[in-house]
């Protein structure tokens, strides 16, 4: 058996989906395969699930604050397997709206696990497929530790899978996932350690926003052990772990330990030799702007090209290639990898795009670098005995200030980025932010009220 498209993505994750039901809506015969659940990473075991539980998280704050507003609530219990039930009938209903959407576009759902037999044919289910455009879309996965006893914890994937609340977790990692689960699990209940190797998590991040995740984390009581890295992992015959350091810590009693130590990518196993498309040291397809690979008619969108490893990027990325390839009028259409804006789930959250204020120094020299912060107490939790502090941020730079980074941690600053990033990729300058009306009373109003 064998069938013939003119678009297939390999991996029906944010990028493969969205390609695919684009090039299907330029008229393309287009197919998608994928090994696991639709909607790949973000569906199933990342953005969505994970959001639903920071939601939780963010009830289990209100209901602290609650008394302060007047409220005298009664708090039984949080009863973690219905939070779950309820977030995974939510993602099956995602996977009901993909599989609609792949009808009205005509996209052909493939389920199997595809291996490059040539570059134009990949073999599923026995079944050899050929297409003129081939995307691969595959995405990454969880990276483990080298180290004895690594095999003792779980990764995000994990996380996802549990039915019950842990009661003691060790998260390990410094990156989005570490500091997004710790703070969910902390928020909930569990006796909750957030292990780094360096000073800090989010080193790459504007240093006052660390800073004020530094000062948040230890306000909230989440207990962050800084310079500790895992050693080894043993468990107890009770079946607890005990979690070793090099610096000589030592963790007992751990029921949950948590790898979020990075993603590595899914290329091992879907035979590219055959095909001739080249990684990098570490897996990774890189592309030119395109999304071409280094063999003409394949293509690499999303996580395995190793740039900014977000949903929509992925997704941006896959649409502009169908653009380019089916739709006549758009023959330069690609994705513009500047000024991305993004928002780590913390507690509260933070949100960034552009240079942070050490970037932009490098960059345009320091005379001509001027910032503008604002910390400052959110009247959320104001009027609650939890008066925690915001920090919001603008990096400007030239005679003309041009804005070229925005940055702020605190309640609503996950909403508050998209409309920012809108005015910063028109070229927005300080001025064009101050001559704007407040919103009031807002967090986001201190964006173009900064002195
Ligand atoms: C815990 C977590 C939280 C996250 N939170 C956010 C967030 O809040 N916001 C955000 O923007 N991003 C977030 N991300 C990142 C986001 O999920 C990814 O950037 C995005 O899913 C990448 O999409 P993709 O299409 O490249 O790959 P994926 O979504 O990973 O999809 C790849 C798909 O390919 C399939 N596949 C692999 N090999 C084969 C094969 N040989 N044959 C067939 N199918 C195959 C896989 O099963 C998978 O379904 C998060 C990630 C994680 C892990
Ligand atoms: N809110 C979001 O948009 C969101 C949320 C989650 C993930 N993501 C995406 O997924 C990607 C992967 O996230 P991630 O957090 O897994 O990776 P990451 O690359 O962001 O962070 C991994 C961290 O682990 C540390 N580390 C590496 N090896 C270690 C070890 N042996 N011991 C201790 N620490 C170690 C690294 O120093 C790094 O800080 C992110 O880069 C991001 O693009 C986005």
């Amino acid at each position: 058996m064998s069938r013939h498209f003119n678009y297939l993505a390999i991996g029906a994750g944010s990028g493969g989906i969205a390609s695919a039901n684009r090039a299907a809506q330029r008229g393309a015969k287009a197919a998608v395969i994928e090994a696991k659940a639709v909607g790949g990473t973000c569906v199933n075991v990342g953005c969505v699930p994970k959001k639903v539980m920071w939601y939780g998280a963010h009830i289990a704050e209100a209901l602290k604050y609650s008394p302060a507003y007047g409220f005298d609530v009664t708090q039984n219990q949080f009863d973690w397997a219905t939070l779950v039930k309820n977030r995974e009938a939510y993602i099956g209903r995602i996977h009901g709206s993909y599989q609609r959407g792949f009808a009205a576009n005509g996209v052909t759902l493939i389920e199997g696990f595809a291996r490059f037999v040539d570059a134009n044919t990949v073999e599923v289910n026995g079944e050899r497929i050929t297409a003129d455009h081939i995307t691969i879309a595959v995405g990454g996965r969880p990276t483990r530790p080298d180290i004895p006893g690594s095999e003792y914890g779980i990764d995000s994937d994990g996380f996802f899978a549990l039915t019950e609340q842990p009661k003691k977790a060790l998260v390990v990692g410094a990156g989005y996932i570490a500091v997004e689960i710790a703070g969910v699990l902390h928020a909930l209940g569990t006796d909750t350690h957030l292990l780094v190797r360096k000073d800090r998590p989010l080193r790459n991040f504007d240093s006052d926003i660390t800073d004020m995740l530094l000062e948040r984390l230890a306000q909230d009581k989440l207990q962050l052990h800084t310079h500790t890295e895992v050693s080894r992992v043993e468990k107890t015959t009770a079946g607890s772990l005990t979690v070793y350091c090099s610096n000589g810590t030592v963790f007992s009693n751990v029921d949950c330990l948590i790898w979020a130590i990075g993603r590595e990518p899914a290329t091992d196993a879907i035979n590219l030799a055959a095909a001739g498309v080249q990684t990098d040291k570490q897996g990774f397809i890189r592309t030119d702007k395109y999304q071409n690979t280094n063999v003409k008619g394949i293509y690499a969108v999303g996580d395995i090209t190793g740039e900014a490893q977000l949903t929509p990027v992925a997704i941006k990325a896959g649409r502009m290639l169908a653009e380019r390839l089916f739709n006549p009028a758009l023959p330069d259409a690609h994705m513009d990898y500047a000024l991305i804006p993004t928002v780590v789930f913390s507690h509260p959250p933070i949100g960034t795009v552009g240079l942070t204020e050490a970037e932009a120094n490098a960059q345009y020299g320091e005379g001509n670098v001027r910032v503008y912060r604002s910390n400052f107490a959110a009247m959320y939790n104001a009027i609650t005995p939890h008066r925690a502090l915001s920090c919001f941020k603008l990096v400007c730079a030239g005679a003309n200030e041009k804005v070229v980074g925005l940055h702020g941690i605190g309640e609503g600053m996950d909403e508050v980025l998209q409309g920012f990033a809108v005015a910063m990729k028109m070229g927005a300058t300080k001025a064009d932010f101050d001559s704007t009306v407040a919103l009031h009373p807002t967090s986001a109003e201190e964006f173009v009220t900064l002195r």
